[in-house]
């Protein structure tokens, strides 16, 4: 007998704390069972984290795991967890048959991220129950308040608990009771209890690690006699109140139904201070009906060493003694035992954040080609502030507050009643079947018209310049230039369209507008009361669009989800009814987006969690002044930048803060460029732009930061749906603002929707003065701009121009790819003439897009808004105004909002449509070569 197994002689069952995939492969548990008469195994979040996170032990069923249908980072680490735990189980159920079920378990435990949770904790604690499937399987359940009720409840439900983190008397005695009265509730229901176990896990040293330091600050004779003793005493005493209790009738009755006690086990029992013994914890604390769970290094101090009495029994005055004098030099044990559980909580948090980011980490990297990857370069001083911001989101769990809707990490206020777009990104909001239907329906059109602004129509577009391209072809309306709808008027056989009609309000004014319009021209076209059949409507529930879709027979209409805001809303009906639409396998589409979803879930600490890399890293950079989010889009995926800026200007600009983002301005050098840039780099593997990539590497080796993303395929775009929705609502959270409010556009709309009124009833727009005039321009602005021409009034503008500002052209005309390019090249003028970021929106499509960061956002703005004559103008059917009419009250109202927001705002009115914007670029090119 060796003197491990003189411990069982004595009533005291040892078992393992520790487990290992490698350790039990060779054999090394079996050995302790058949040569020390082990017992038991316990595992805790910290020792997997020991187990899993270094090594290799678990690559391979890590990567067979990741090779199916990938799970989330949670269910790969149970996985692989349960597996271990199975394992032990079997090697340990020859011993549990040998004792009829008095011993031989193993524990696994709960998810300390539910440690103050009941419901979720009873639920985890069942699910685990099922999965593992073993008869010998304790499963562990903190003994806070919280977890006292789910104690009872999976006792009652029949499954075998170890009851971990106990500290306080009080709290085991509360435990004590679940357990016997959960036992009772099954006799109660003539149910069995002679097989359910359960153990109360008392940590022992950790409570001398916290009060000996008091000992030491007071340093007495007295303090320093009571040293490396009150765990100890604590636990005596905790085990007289096991004895008392196991005596009385009550207990009595249960036991005779065949109840097995629940064991006392003395769990941290390594001994933490050199000062003492290393088998301390073990020598003091044995006597009947216990249990000692040892890490290795103290079972093999013991087995060398231990010296096994009647010791838990012994000395109980001496004991007493003890706390009476901890309480009287008030060394605060009650105190101490309550912030034990508060840390104890949080280590198993951090071990298991941990553990699960470099799970997630392996796992990312085994997903290579499957998910998008990430890589960002960064100066150092950014560098550091995107870790701190990192290691802030994982100490406050932020991963699992956006999850929970736990409007904490941001104000504090309505935001959690804005997560919709959580579910939908497992593509949750979709009827699948329904849009595979719609598909084959929208077969029979050679054309679908999209009418719909902001989150209701740049999403759509991203999908069909992205990824359709076959038949029906897609046209997204989001404009009343005269133009513009006339070029998709002219473009369609309205006999042959699918119109949508989207809006989540329902009462957006351009889509209505377009409606009218495309509506009565179908009409024309197949004939009175025949057009509804033509028609599709997404919209939220009860919208105003809803009824005229009904009133006028649309086709379908699709009902958004109220809880997901316009920019947030692709991987809703909004994006995937389009999509279907144009022919877009909407399913498998899913399935590559998911690989994201699960990457980006609640289980997925901050530094693995590819939302939260990106999004410390643009709010981090925002907040040092890094505030222009450069885009650097791969040729394909050229088009994501449109929807992308509405999602971070509309979420993050506001308060004076935010993000500004950067879309479609060409790339220069490194002395084009201020120290107010962050670069994010879209790439799709097999596009060529080695110029731009050179490029990149002069700016990185300049010290400007890039981030690189890269796609293996245009398919996996649907990924950076989910990873930039969640880093823009981390980087909300960083910068301090609500990311899911508009608060500055409606102004804008208010004042659009006074100046139309006053023109429905006066057939003209409030009267307005030009300070200049030429034959080419009239310019406008709310002060007179000194200068004797066109190009001198625009160098004044742009004089006002300092570093970190920045500047942007507002074009209320046709977004067409001839005005794009005379923009761009203008936008470069002014960035190499200023070394300031520039932006670019058509009107009134950015309204509902960047419009809010430029209104709401810092205030660095130095805006052109461009307005024209339009040389045909299109009448709305039941409107007086033109949509040419509504177009200039929208540049109108948008500009006033602007100056009243303190941003500097200048007007110019081309005279004529045609020569205008080339004349506009020659004035520009003179204003910043002079
Ligand atoms: O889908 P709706 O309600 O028509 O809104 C369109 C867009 O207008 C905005 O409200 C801004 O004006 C955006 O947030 C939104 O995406």
């Amino acid at each position: 007998m060796n003197r491990l197994q003189t411990l069982e002689a004595a009533g005291q069952a040892v078992w393992l704390d520790f487990i290992d995939r490698k350790f039990m492969a060779e054999g090394g548990l079996k050995k302790l069972v058949e040569e020390d008469g082990l017992t038991g195994v316990t595992s805790n979040p910290s020792i997997f984290e020991k187990a899993m996170g270094h090594g290799d032990a678990y690559d391979a069923q890590l990567k067979a795991e990741v090779e199916g249908d990938p799970r989330t980072v949670e269910g790969t680490y149970e996985a692989l967890a349960i597996k271990d735990i199975q394992d032990a189980c079997d090697t340990l159920r020859p011993v549990y048959d040998r004792l009829d079920a008095k011993d031989g378990y193993v524990s696994m435990e709960v998810s300390p991220y539910l440690a103050m949770e009941t419901e979720t904790t009873l639920a985890a604690a069942k699910r685990l129950w099922g999965e593992v499937n073993r008869p010998n399987l304790m499963i562990k359940i903190p003994g806070t308040d919280p977890g006292v009720p789910a104690i009872h409840d999976a006792i009652e439900a029949g499954v075998n608990i170890n009851v971990t983190l106990l500290f306080s008397l009080d709290a085991y005695k509360k435990v004590l009771e679940a357990y016997i009265s959960g036992l009772e509730a099954r006799v109660a229901k003539g149910e069995a209890i002679d097989r359910i176990a359960s153990v109360a896990s008392f940590f022992v040293s950790r409570i001398d690690g916290m009060i000996d330091k008091k000992i030491d600050a007071l340093g007495t004779d007295e303090a320093k006699a009571i040293r490396g003793k009150v765990a100890i005493a604590n636990a005596k005493l905790a085990y007289q109140h096991y004895l008392e209790v196991s005596g009385s009738a009550r207990w009595r009755a249960l036991a005779e139904k065949g109840a097995q006690p629940q064991r006392l086990l003395w769990a941290s029992t390594g001994t933490k201070d050199k000062a003492y013994s290393d088998v301390l914890y073990v020598e003091t604390l044995i006597g009947r009906d216990t249990v000692n769970t040892m890490p290795p290094a103290t079972m093999d101090a013991f087995r060398d060493h231990g010296e096994t009495s009647n010791s838990l029994v012994a000395d109980i005055d001496d004991a007493e003694k003890v706390l009476a004098t901890a309480e009287k030099l008030g060394l605060d044990l009650d105190g101490v035992t309550a912030q034990l559980v508060k840390d104890g909580v949080k280590s198993f948090a951090d071990a298991a954040d941990a553990l699960y980011g470099a799970i997630a980490a392996k796992r990312g990297k085994l997903l290579e080609g499957k998910l998008d990857t990430i890589q960002a370069d960064l100066p150092a001083d950014l560098d550091a502030n995107v870790k701190d911001a990192i290691e802030k989101a994982r100490s406050e769990g932020w991963a699992r507050k956006l999850w929970a809707h736990d409007a904490s990490m941001w104000t504090g206020g309505d935001e959690g009643k804005w997560l919709g777009w959580l579910p939908a990104a497992e593509g949750k909001q979709v009827d699948i079947a329904a849009l595979q239907s719609l598909t084959q329906e929208a077969k029979k059109y050679k054309d679908v018209v999209l009418l719909g602004m902001g989150g209701s129509s740049l999403g759509p577009e991203v999908m069909g310049l992205i990824l359709g391209g076959g038949s029906p072809r897609l046209h997204a309306l989001d404009s009343t230039d005269p133009g513009q709808v006339a070029t998709v008027a002219d473009s369609i056989d309205p006999a042959n369209t699918l119109f949508i009609v989207s809006s989540k309000s329902g009462s957006t004014m351009e889509p209505e507008l377009l409606r009218a319009y495309f509506f009565a021209r179908c009409e024309q076209a197949v004939g009175e009361g025949k057009a509804g059949g033509r028609f599709v409507a997404v919209t939220d529930p009860g919208s105003k669009l809803e009824a005229a879709a009904k009133k006028d027979g649309f086709a379908h209409i699709f009902y958004g989800d109220p809880t997901i805001g316009g920019r947030y809303s692709v991987l809703s009906v909004f994006g995937m009814v389009p999509s279907a639409a144009i022919g877009i396998d909407v399913a498998g589409f899913f399935d590559v987006v998911k690989v994201m979803t699960h990457s980006v879930g609640p289980d997925a600490p901050p530094a693995a969690n590819p939302g939260f890399e990106l999004g410390a890293i643009i709010g981090a950079a925002a907040v040092a002044g890094r505030d222009k989010l450069t885009l650097v889009p791969s040729p394909s995926l050229k088009p994501f930048g449109s929807w992308l800026e509405q999602l971070i200007a509309e979420s993050t600009g506001k308060q004076g803060k935010g993000i500004v983002p950067v879309d479609l301005e060409p790339l220069g050098e490194p002395a084009d460029y201020g120290d107010d840039r962050l670069f994010v780099h879209l790439h799709l593997d097999g596009d060529e732009m080695s110029a731009d990539h050179a490029k990149l590497d002069a700016l990185q080796a300049s010290g400007q930061p890039i981030v690189t993303i890269k796609l293996a395929k245009k398919e996996d775009i649907g990924q950076e749906f989910v990873r930039w929705e969640v880093a823009t609502a981390v980087a909300g959270a960083i910068i301090g603002i609500d990311p899911f409010d508009q608060p500055d556009v409606e102004d804008a709309k208010i004042q659009t929707r006074e100046l139309i009124g006053e023109y429905e009833k006066s057939g003209s727009l409030k009267p307005e003065t030009a300070f200049f005039k030429d034959n080419d321009f009239a310019f406008y602005a709310p002060a007179k701009i000194e200068g004797g021409d066109a190009a001198a009034i625009l160098k004044a503008h742009l004089s006002t121009a300092n570093a970190g500002d920045y500047f942007g052209f507002l074009a209320y005309i046709e977004r067409n790819e001839a005005h794009e390019a005379a923009i761009e090249a203008m936008r470069v003028d002014v960035r190499d003439a200023k070394t300031i970021a520039t932006v670019a929106g058509f009107g009134p499509r950015f309204l509902h897009s960047t419009g809010q960061a430029y209104k709401g956002g810092p205030k660095e703005g130095i805006f052109l808004t461009i307005t024209r004559e339009p040389s045909q103008d299109i009448a709305i059917p039941g409107n007086r105004a033109s949509f040419g009419t509504v177009q200039l009250a929208q540049a109108r109202g948008d500009m006033d909002v602007l100056a009243s927001r303190g941003q500097r705002v200048l007007r110019v009115h081309l005279k004529d449509e045609k020569s205008g914007p080339e004349a506009l670029a020659r004035a520009l090119e003179a204003a910043t070569k002079a």
